[in-house]
């Protein structure tokens, strides 16, 4: 395991330490990789997860289900923790769980958020460990000051009264509800292949690491080993800069998201001046005319005040009279036909209400079908209808998703790796089609080969997922042996030996997927 030393620790005056690079980094090079100081698996996910190296068991078992199908099984003691080998459970008895064990059984499975977990298992550590690990932590934000303003400080003290009695820890009450705020600004969420959460991770060093909504570089997870990676060409003694945030969604949420997290206004060059860089992530359409505006600028922009507030639409002249209004507006729109309510679809009733919900608002033409709540709307329907084997219909919205919504959103497309879990899910859904041959009449008839769709998709989550996340990572596992082989037997040995030596172009791979784009596009546009 290589560490952190081709990295420097530097201070910048709006945004306190960050890490710059101590050489050149190519594109889709890695720069370093660490197993996190501090992990846990998430509190709901407990039995799906080896606690000590994170290979996610997939609880279906189903064979085209995402995730390798191992047998875990749960400590003896504290039944609520769990292991992949005999060999991971001595290792993480070592390092934490002989600490914590105890704590759990005592608790009988109903363990605490990971957040406290995770800050128990800080709480818990000895000797030479904690007094490095309390320093590095010292050194760390916690935002304390703002987190003591928000609604939901209570809870957090709650938490830390917790953690503090459980572990047994000497330390003030103030001293632990700081450390938990350390953890909170600190932390970062650990992915499964299907980029559920999985676990909380928490590491002095990549805490170092700062945000910009136009990242060189990204953070990504090979079981519990996390890889920083760079996405563009980064130059010696430059910083290294993640993101924080859904990086697909547009500037305003984007800032709110980091405002309400992680205490700061964000200024780097996607975000300011606003307006300077286009940005389709950004986007509203002229009720007119269906050009692409993006009103946010207005509000900063010195020739805002020159033209009255007025955004004129570059394409057909129409006038808005303030832009910002018009932000509003649709804002309104959105509360009035509840859209944006979608945490949970729980019946049939539920899903077609919001679907026709869906479609009033795509014809209003205001909110490009990209943007919230749209984005919302659709990452609650697929799972539904994928839930309901109603794979037609979940066809339908993952061609919307990946064609309308992915392929705008995604900045620096080649990296969202949240393109990447939806492209899974495609594949999942296509498998699905094909095997089960229960094509509705509706799909029947745009002539759709599913199967050269699925052979495309297939080969370019394998073209992608190295220069993600390096060679031989899980992801590049589970497609292997899950996905390829699947569909391999599905082709049979004569077509599979064609298409091997065959071009997606050639095999007609793009005009296949435009198929699918226009079953998905007609529906929205059917009355
Ligand atoms: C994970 S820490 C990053 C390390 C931090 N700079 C430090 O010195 O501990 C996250 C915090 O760093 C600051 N930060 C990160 N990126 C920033 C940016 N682009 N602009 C301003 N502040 C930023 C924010 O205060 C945020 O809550």
């Amino acid at each position: 395991m290589s560490s952190p030393e081709v990295v420097v620790k530097k201070n910048f005056p709006d945004r306190g330490n960050g890490l710059v690079v101590a050489k050149d980094f190519p594109a889709h090079s890695e720069i370093f990789r660490k197993i996190p100081e501090v992990s846990v698996p998430d509190s709901d996910h407990r039995s799906q997860i080896c606690a000590n190296c994170f290979l996610f068991a997939a609880d279906t078992g189903d064979r085209v289900q995402p995730g390798s199908v191992v047998k875990l099984f749960s400590c003896g003691k504290c039944r609520s923790t769990y292991y992949c080998s005999q060999e991971c459970q001595l290792q993480d008895w070592k390092a934490y769980h002989k600490r914590e064990c105890k704590i759990l059984a005592s608790l009988a499975r109903k363990v605490p958020p990971s957040s406290v977990v995770l800050l128990m298992r800080i709480l818990m550590m000895d000797g030479d460990q904690r007094d490095r690990f309390y320093k590095a932590m010292e050194n760390l934000m916690s935002h304390i000051d703002d987190r003591g303003k928000m609604e939901d400080f209570p809870t957090l003290v709650l938490m830390s009264k917790g953690a503090k009695e459980y572990s047994g820890t000497k330390l003030s009450l103030d001293r632990v509800v700081e450390m938990l705020c350390t953890v909170m600004t600190n932390s970062a969420s650990i992915p499964n292949p299907s980029y559920d959460t999985v676990g909380m991770m928490f590491d002095s060093v990549i805490s170092l690491i700062n945000h910009s909504c136009d990242p060189n570089a990204v953070l990504v997870f090979n079981k519990n080993v996390l890889l920083v990676r760079a996405v563009r060409p980064i130059k010696k003694g430059e910083e290294i800069l993640i993101t924080y945030t859904d990086n697909t969604m547009p500037m305003p949420h984007r800032k709110e998201q980091l405002r309400m997290r992680y205490f700061f206004d964000c200024q780097c060059t996607a975000c300011f001046p606003p307006g300077l860089t286009p940005d389709p992530r950004n986007d509203f359409t002229c009720p007119e005319c269906g050009t692409p505006f993006q009103p946010y600028p207005m509000k900063f922009h010195r020739s805002a005040q020159l033209y009255n507030d007025i955004y004129e639409c570059s394409s057909c002249h129409y006038g808005f009279p303030n832009a910002p209004n018009v932000v509003a507006d649709i804002e309104d729109e959105i509360a009035r036909t509840g859209i944006a309510d979608v945490s949970r679809i729980e019946s049939d009733d539920m899903a077609s209400g919001l679907v026709s919900k869906l479609k009033q608002l795509y014809k209003l033409k205001t909110i490009p079908i990209h943007r919230s709540p749209f984005i919302e709307v659709l990452a609650n329907l697929i799972p539904y209808y994928i839930k309901q084997h109603d794979w037609n219909t979940a066809l339908r919205f993952i061609g919307i998703e990946y064609f309308l919504q992915d392929e705008v959103r995604s900045w620096q497309p080649e990296f969202a790796s949240i393109r990447l879990a939806h492209m899974m899910r495609f594949v999942v859904i296509l498998l699905y089609l094909i095997t089960t041959g229960n094509c509705s009449k509706d799909l029947e008839h745009y002539s759709i080969d599913l199967r050269e769709c699925l052979w495309g998709l297939v080969t370019e989550l394998e073209r992608l997922i190295p220069r993600i996340y390096g060679e031989n990572s899980t992801f590049e596992i589970h497609v292997r042996e899950k996905y390829r082989k699947e569909m391999l037997k599905q082709m049979g040995p004569v077509l599979a030996r064609i298409h091997m030596s065959s071009t997606l172009e050639q095999l007609g791979w793009y005009k296949e997927m435009d198929k699918i784009k226009t079953y998905a596009k007609d529906f929205l546009d059917q009355p």
